[in-house]
């Protein structure tokens, strides 16, 4: 069943108005990145799909029910939000601790919890840190802890926010090969990011926000060709596409293989 925003609106109590009449499905399995500017609404967006914020006005529905009659427990069970900042999430003293928090929440027996921490570790590259205290690891590896205590659940459905910043290549790697096993398992992974290159690199689908709405949802090549669409979203195509394009190669070329099958 999807996530369904219908005409979803959130005013803060303080009076700002962040979203505006968002209409928005996501299946089961997909993979979507949501990109636009500082303060476009993106975070208050995915806030809405996993219970932590309730629409104003508009409605959003997981499962087929709206979350407005559920707890936000029982909705985060379904839609997994991994923080931006993994100091905002963490606060187990050893990463085992951290990953058996949600299974032992949920009363898990021995054998059920033993083999989701294990899976957890395995999909996150962590298995080697789990006496370790997160704050003593790399940012990059606190990163994956934090992503692997939502992952040892079974939400159907994980957000990732801004999960490339403070990566390096082998962290970059490690993640696209996370995603991909996540995609293999039927689970939906939804990300906010500004990092166009991971867009464009993992990515079909983009939604992109300005404005507290959305101003494009659709295949990548179509939404990265639009100039109309990045200006207002204010929004820079990868070097290698851009380049593309000055060049006259192509307006749709996205990823190196792209431009690389362009050049004779
Ligand atoms: N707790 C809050 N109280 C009041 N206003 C808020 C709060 N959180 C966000 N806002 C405002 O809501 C609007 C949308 O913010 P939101 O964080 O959803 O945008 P964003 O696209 O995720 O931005 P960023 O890329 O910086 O995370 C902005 O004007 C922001 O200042």
């Amino acid at each position: 069943m999807p996530i369904q925003l219908s005409d979803a609106s959130f005013t803060y109590p303080n009076g700002t108005p962040a979203v505006e009449n968002v209409n928005l499905t996501i299946g089961d399995g997909e993979r979507v990145a949501i990109v636009g500017q500082n303060g476009a609404g993106k975070t208050t967006t995915v806030k809405m799909m996993n219970g932590l914020l309730r629409p104003t006005s508009g409605t959003v529905s997981v499962d087929g029910e709206l979350t407005a009659d559920r707890s936000a427990a029982d909705i985060a069970k379904s839609v997994g939000y991994v923080f931006q900042n993994p100091d905002d999430q963490i606060f187990g003293s050893d990463v085992q601790g951290e990953l058996e928090y949600m299974p032992k929440y949920y009363r898990w027996d021995a054998v059920k919890r033993t083999e989701r921490v294990k899976r957890a570790a395995m999909m996150t590259g962590i298995g080697h840190f789990m006496q370790l205290n997160p704050n003593d690891l790399p940012f990059a590896i606190k990163k994956f802890v934090a992503i692997g205590a939502i992952l040892v659940g079974e939400c159907r459905y994980v957000i990732l926010d801004e999960p490339t910043a403070g990566l390096d290549g082998r962290g970059l790697k490690l993640l696209n090969r996370m995603i991909d096993q996540l995609g293999a398992d039927g689970i939906g992974v939804i990300t906010i990011t500004h990092d166009m290159r991971f867009v464009a690199d993992t990515f079909d689908r983009v939604v992109a926000m300005a404005h507290r709405t959305v101003i494009a949802d659709g295949d990548v090549h179509d939404v990265f060709a639009d100039d109309s669409v990045m200006r207002e979203a204010k929004l820079k195509r990868p070097e290698v596409s851009q380049l593309a394009r000055d060049l006259g190669l192509s307006d749709t070329a996205l990823r190196l293989g792209d431009v690389a099958a362009l050049v004779p």
